[in-house]
């Protein structure tokens, strides 16, 4: 029997609906292979702020680092929106993103061959996507000092500071190529070297890592040709590495490829051992509370979870395959439902992805 604490930080909006079902699967996966995995609740964003008057309390960070495997719902919301940028829930997050050096995250991008069959939205999702987007998550604009307002000559401006360093840019570039040799032998690192001296550093530095990996094709592009060619021909990618910034909003994009924005999970992982599993989306307040919301993101951050931090690959290889099945078998929520009264509930989606694993 092998035993796991994992830290479980619901958050905001759609965040507690989603983590619930996560940890069902979570549970069912334990039972069936004989695993023991704890689950610790902690606060984090919004409810955290509202609850112990910070959006990343010591007791959830403490919790948190020590334990096997943390999963995370989302955070933020309307509640919250004019805080000041340090108290915001959002801090919260990039706080435990930095405090535990989570500086690669990968994204996945997969097109599930039963939406593109038997959904009206196939014209939005493309066969053949299946491509990682490793974006740097600890450098970059969020990190860069100065980050402030000051006034000057009567007039108030605001900063936020670009700002990489050649061995944050290393790492991460380590990261895509190793990621590459196990795919298919690309990378597309996106920048904006036209313009940003951080992007002529980026460029330089994967370069150089680039002569270690001589397996791995490297190609450069820029990021508004990047957001166009994700659309007009995103079968050809295979590995995307990229900033933080850049990293945040083409998955956003790359997210429609596959139907949902609710379909996409993410891993952030470090130098700590400790690996964050969260999805790409959202709080979703214009859903919250009403049972409503996608779960597979969650779930399958959970099967992320379970690869990358346990090292567990056919629990996870279930969970993928649970998640094909539901899908191929028709069950869809309202993201992703051709008619909305169709439409499964959060709830009804988790249990048929349980049913699909016993
Ligand atoms: N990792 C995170 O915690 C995270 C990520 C993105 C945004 N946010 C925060 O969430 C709040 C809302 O941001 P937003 O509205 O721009 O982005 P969002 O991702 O929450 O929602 C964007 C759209 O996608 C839909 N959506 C998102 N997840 C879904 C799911 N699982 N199932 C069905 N539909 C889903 C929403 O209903 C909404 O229409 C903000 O406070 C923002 O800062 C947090
Ligand atoms: C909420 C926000 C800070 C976060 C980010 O930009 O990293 C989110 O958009 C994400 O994609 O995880
Ligand atoms: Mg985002």
């Amino acid at each position: 029997m092998t035993k796991k604490t994992i830290a479980v930080l619901p958050g905001d909006g759609i965040g507690p609906e989603v983590t619930t079902a996560a940890i069902n699967v979570l549970e069912t996966i334990a039972d069936k292979y004989d695993h023991h995995f704890t689950f610790q609740q902690g606060w984090i964003g919004g409810s955290a702020i509202d609850e112990k008057g910070d959006p990343l309390p010591r007791e959830t960070k403490e919790m948190s680092a020590e334990s096997d495997g943390i999963l995370l719902g989302a955070v933020g919301g309307p509640k919250w929106d004019r805080l000041p940028g340090a108290e915001r829930p959002e801090k919260g997050l990039l706080e435990i993103r930095k405090s535990l050096d989570l500086y690669a995250n990968l994204r996945p991008v997969k097109a599930y061959a039963s939406l593109i069959e038997s959904s009206p939205l196939k014209e939005a999702i493309v066969a053949n996507v299946d491509f990682l987007i490793v974006r740097e998550l600890t450098g970059g604009l969020y990190f860069g000092e100065p980050k402030k307002r000051e006034d000057i000559r009567g007039e108030t401006q605001a900063i936020d500071t670009l700002l990489y360093k050649a061995s944050e840019i290393k790492r991460i570039a380590e990261r895509a190529f190793q990621a590459a040799q196990l795919r298919n032998g690309k990378v597309v690192s996106v920048d904006k070297a036209n313009v940003l001296e951080s992007s002529r550093l980026w460029r330089e530095t994967v370069d150089d890592v680039h002569a270690s990996y001589p397996d791995v094709e490297l190609e450069h592009m820029l990021v508004d040709n990047a957001a166009m060619q994700l659309i007009a021909q995103p079968a050809a990618f295979d590995v995307m590495v990229t900033e933080n910034t850049f990293g945040d909003i083409l998955s956003d994009e790359a997210s429609m490829l596959t139907g949902s924005l609710g379909l996409l999970p993410s891993a952030s992982l470090g130098s700590t051992g400790v690996g964050l599993y969260e999805p790409v989306h959202g709080s979703a307040p214009d859903i919250a509370g009403e049972n409503r919301a996608n779960p597979l993101a969650a779930i399958s951050s959970a099967a992320m979870m379970v690869k990358y931090g346990f090292k567990m690959e056919k629990e996870a290889e279930k969970i993928e395959t649970a998640v094909e099945k539901v899908l191929a078998d028709g069950y869809r929520t309202a993201d992703i439902a051709p008619k909305m009264e169709e439409a499964v509930t959060t709830t009804e989606m988790t249990d048929a992805v349980i049913k699909a694993l016993e």
